[in-house]
């Protein structure tokens, strides 16, 4: 299979210290993001805060965007998820990938230097273009919706 290249840039060399994101097995969906942090970060319940990669992606390619999602271990245990709840990557952006975790949970919870704090997923994209109508054809659904479809 071909795969599409993305081009990495490394903006602190303490990134070096640990591996390159990369998929752990064969069929892994997501690469792990590792905190690029000073020393350990500890998060009280309900603190939000934005964390670095010392990395940039260029997608380079409008049909492809990245997702930055919560690793479930973190998520569901520690309830270390994101204060933006998925994170987006345009194609185009160019700065420095970042984190914004989130402790959900009612306990502190300390990240480590170099932890694998969420993962980044490279998605198929359409840029879609909007035409302007005045009637839509009636489909079945209509405007029904927010569980519409169980009722009678
Ligand atoms: O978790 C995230 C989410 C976004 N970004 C970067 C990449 C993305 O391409 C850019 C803009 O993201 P988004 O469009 O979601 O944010 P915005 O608030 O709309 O900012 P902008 O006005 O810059 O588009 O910020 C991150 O590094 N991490
Ligand atoms: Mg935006």
């Amino acid at each position: 299979m071909d795969h599409p290249q993305l081009k990495v840039k490394i903006l602190d060399d303490r990134v070096r210290r640990f591996d390159l994101p990369h998929y752990a097995t064969e069929g892994s969906a997501g690469m792990d993001l590792r905190a690029l942090l000073d020393a350990p970060l500890t998060l009280s319940p309900g603190e939000c805060e934005l964390v670095r990669t010392g990395l940039a992606v260029h997608i380079d390619d409008a049909r492809y965007a990245g997702m930055i999602l919560p690793r479930s271990g973190l998520g569901h245990k520690k309830g270390i998820v994101l204060g933006n709840l998925v994170g987006l990557i345009d194609s185009d952006y160019q700065g420095e990938l970042m984190i914004s975790v989130w402790n959900r949970g009612q306990q502190e919870v300390t990240l480590d230097v170099g932890e694998r704090i969420a993962q980044y997923v490279l998605v198929p994209v359409m840029q879609a273009e909007l035409t302007l109508v005045d009637d839509f054809e009636e489909s079945i659904r209509g405007a029904g919706g927010f569980g519409h479809s169980g009722r009678h």
